[in-house]
């Protein structure tokens, strides 16, 4: 055996397995497997196979919709399309957490053990853009890897935190309809992937480990809604971070249950036998337990290397029971819809700040929803949290949050990010912007709508907020907003909206809130709780920097959009050797005419700025074809270029993301 396994680990194996100890064992032996996992906010696996170099021989991962083995000499890393997002390498094993989660778009979802972002990129990919996604780790290096996965995958609706998971549960306690908790651990089941691994385990011992996930299950626990469904995984073989930590949860929240995983693909149950304190060597410190409970704990799952084609794995799906009406039906909780939360949730335990516009007060976390105190009172009173009592009963009997059941198909078929083309064909239709139907009915609740929006921001995208700037956030990635989201006497979000209006096409019908920190300019998830208080990476989709004569546009923002989102696009093939040099950083010679506007019917009103791309397409030298281009391999952006009129194409790629 070339992997020189620690005797102590050898030796407590063989006591755990048995006769299975030799099989087990024998895996050591056998190569390790390799995969990724396409990216469905940027293009569907079908369409990825037809442009993959390695289309031919990838053979799917059974247990993930999108996830592939590859070979090692694949080296899908060193690939245009890696740069473009299109997937992202990850363990086949690792693909298993997020798939149990099972969310749905409109969902709210945590990924409290987040970085380096593999399994928020899968998550993020199964919102398509609509929800929330808050991802999050407490180390602040690895914070930096995860906000830029999250980028790179070109992921609109997330926000992304560094923080400890008790300050998090102390602004979102029973917020989530999702979370996955993807423990630090002991690693033992990655010995074959990552020798290195082996010292690691040394020195993070599994007693450490289980203590530190006792405390952040407690913690995750607290932040799950009613109804709620929460995954707890690792990546160890050790029953004490897996059985006898879920035995322990169980124990303590009775309102969890371990919802029972469907084995297949050679996955194992979890063993029950093993919270026994002979085998844990510890006595639990809850209470003794029902054996139903314990025995509940055998629909955990297990992935053993000598049974699957992966790496060692544990998965609990655990779910909270809804809140029971007093006619017995489920009672979802009060905040749903977004719209109504108890004073202690919306101020995170704080006293509650007002913003007082037209001579009534406003809860500036409401987002501009601008709903005075006395329509909030009326609305809590009514019960109706922004819905009429016929709609919450519509949504509460087909089980559906915010978008219907057609919708979800629809969007989840086209394999599109955030809006099917028929969402956002009607977006442009009826002058909704992009928003679900939650969203819509929470504006229409609160009195406002896209043309009371329209007329206060001067036609783009809701800005009040950003206006008034965030207070309070900490944190590497953030300056604190100097309460007018003014900086250096430029107003950040107002010189976003000019960029938007100028470079961008279609950006009035985007979700998101214009969130100023100083300069920096983020677009925030609608409904979100304030952040106040939390060491903020990003405070959402960060699309650029005010600077004192000009907007720059991020890298975020360019990985996010689609090529026909931008007025001036140019278009590349990933096998050109001009995307290569691109990807290195180099400045370009690009004729005029290779530069083009979206193509026709591509997002959007056909009216914008129609002359600066009929110019540019015309390859009309000058003013017209000057400015920022959205570089684009096989139709998926890649980062900014800046276009000066005389064929030189400027790199406007930062030196993070370039090639090496
Ligand atoms: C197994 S890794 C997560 C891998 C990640 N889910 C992925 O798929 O890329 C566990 C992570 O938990 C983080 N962590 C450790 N203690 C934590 C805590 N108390 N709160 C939040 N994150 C924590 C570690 O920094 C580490 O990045």
């Amino acid at each position: 055996m070339s992997i020189v396994l620690p005797q102590s680990f050898i030796d407590k194996m063989r006591r755990l397995l048995g006769d299975e100890f030799d099989a087990f064992i024998a895996s050591y032996q056998r190569p390790r497997k390799y995969g990724f996992r396409v990216n469905g906010l940027k293009l569907s696996t079908d369409d990825y196979l037809k442009l993959s170099p390695w289309g031919e021989w990838l053979v799917p991962i059974p247990w993930a919709a999108d996830g592939y083995y590859y070979e090692e000499g694949d080296r899908p890393g060193k690939h245009p399309h890696y740069h473009a997002g299109f997937y992202y390498i990850q363990e086949p094993s690792a693909m298993v957490p997020a798939e149990l989660l099972d969310v749905q778009p409109g969902d709210r979802v945590l990924d409290l053990c987040a970085a380096p972002g593999g399994k928020s990129t899968q998550l993020a990919a199964k919102l398509q853009g609509s929800g929330i996604l808050v991802t999050n780790d407490n180390a602040r290096e690895r914070t930096k890897a995860l906000a830029k996965n999250i980028e790179l995958a070109g992921i609109r609706n997330a926000v992304v935190l560094n923080e400890e998971p008790a300050a998090l549960a102390n602004v979102f306690e029973g917020w989530f309809d999702r979370i996955l908790v993807d423990a630090p651990c002991s690693g033992e089941g990655m010995f074959r992937k990552d020798e290195s691994m082996i010292g690691e385990w040394e020195r993070h011992s599994v007693a450490r480990c289980s203590v530190m996930q006792r405390d952040i299950l407690r913690h995750a626990e607290r932040m799950l809604a009613p109804g709620g469904t929460l995954v707890y995984s690792t990546c160890t073989f050790s029953p004490e971070e897996n059985e006898a930590q879920i035995a322990e949860l169980l124990a303590a929240c009775p309102e969890l249950d371990v919802v029972p995983v469907q084995l297949a693909h050679g996955w194992a149950p979890g063993r029950p036998e093993w919270t026994n304190a002979e085998v844990i060597g510890r006595t639990s410190s809850e209470p003794e337990q029902e054996d139903d409970r314990i025995n509940s704990i055998s629909g955990t799952v297990r992935l053993w290397p000598h049974l699957t084609e992966g790496e060692g794995h544990y998965a609990a799906v655990l779910r909270k029971r809804p809140q029971m009406g007093r006619d017995g039906r489920q009672e979802k909780a009060q905040d749903e819809d977004g719209l109504l939360f108890t004073d202690t949730q919306l101020s995170g335990g704080k006293s509650r700040e007002y913003v007082e516009h037209d001579g009534e007060r406003h809860d500036p976390r409401e987002s501009g929803r601008s709903t005075s105190d006395g329509e909030q009172r009326e609305a809590r009173e009514s019960g109706r949290r922004g819905t009429s009592d016929v709609e919450q009963r519509e949504m509460r009997e087909s089980g559906r949050r915010g978008t219907s059941d057609v919708e979800q198909r629809e969007a989840r078929e086209s394999g599109r990010r955030g809006t099917s083309d028929r969402e956002q064909r009607e977006a442009r239709e009826s002058g909704r912007r992009g928003t679900s139907d939650r969203e819509q009915r929470e504006m229409r609740a609160s009195g406002r709508g896209r043309a009371a929006g329209r007329a206060e921001r001067g036609g783009m995208i809701r800005a009040e907020a950003g206006n008034r700037g965030r207070k309070g956030a900490r944190g590497e990635g953030l300056k604190r907003a100097d309460g007018s989201g003014v900086a250096g006497g430029v107003d950040a979000a107002e010189a976003w909206r000019r960029f938007a209006a100028e470079q961008l096409v279609g950006a009035e019908y985007w979700a998101g809130e214009p969130i100023a920190y100083g300069s920096r300019v983020y677009l925030q998830p609608p409904g979100l709780p304030r952040l106040d208080g939390l060491r903020v990476v990003r405070a959402g989709w960060f699309v650029g920097e005010a600077g004192p004569h000009r907007f720059q546009p991020s890298q975020a923002l360019a990985m996010g959009l689609r090529c026909g989102e931008a007025a001036l696009t140019l278009r590349l093939r990933a096998d050109e050797e001009v995307t290569l040099r691109y990807l290195k950083g180099e400045t370009l010679h690009i004729d005029a005419s290779r530069l083009v506007g979206p193509a026709n019917g591509d997002n959007g009103p056909a009216s914008h700025d129609q002359s600066r791309r009929e110019a540019a397409r015309n390859g009309t030298k000058g003013n017209a074809a000057k400015g920022y281009v959205l570089v684009c391999a096989d139709d998926c952006p890649i980062g900014w270029g800046k276009y000066s009129g005389d064929g030189l194409l400027k790199n406007e790629l930062p030196a993070g993301w370039r090639w090496m």
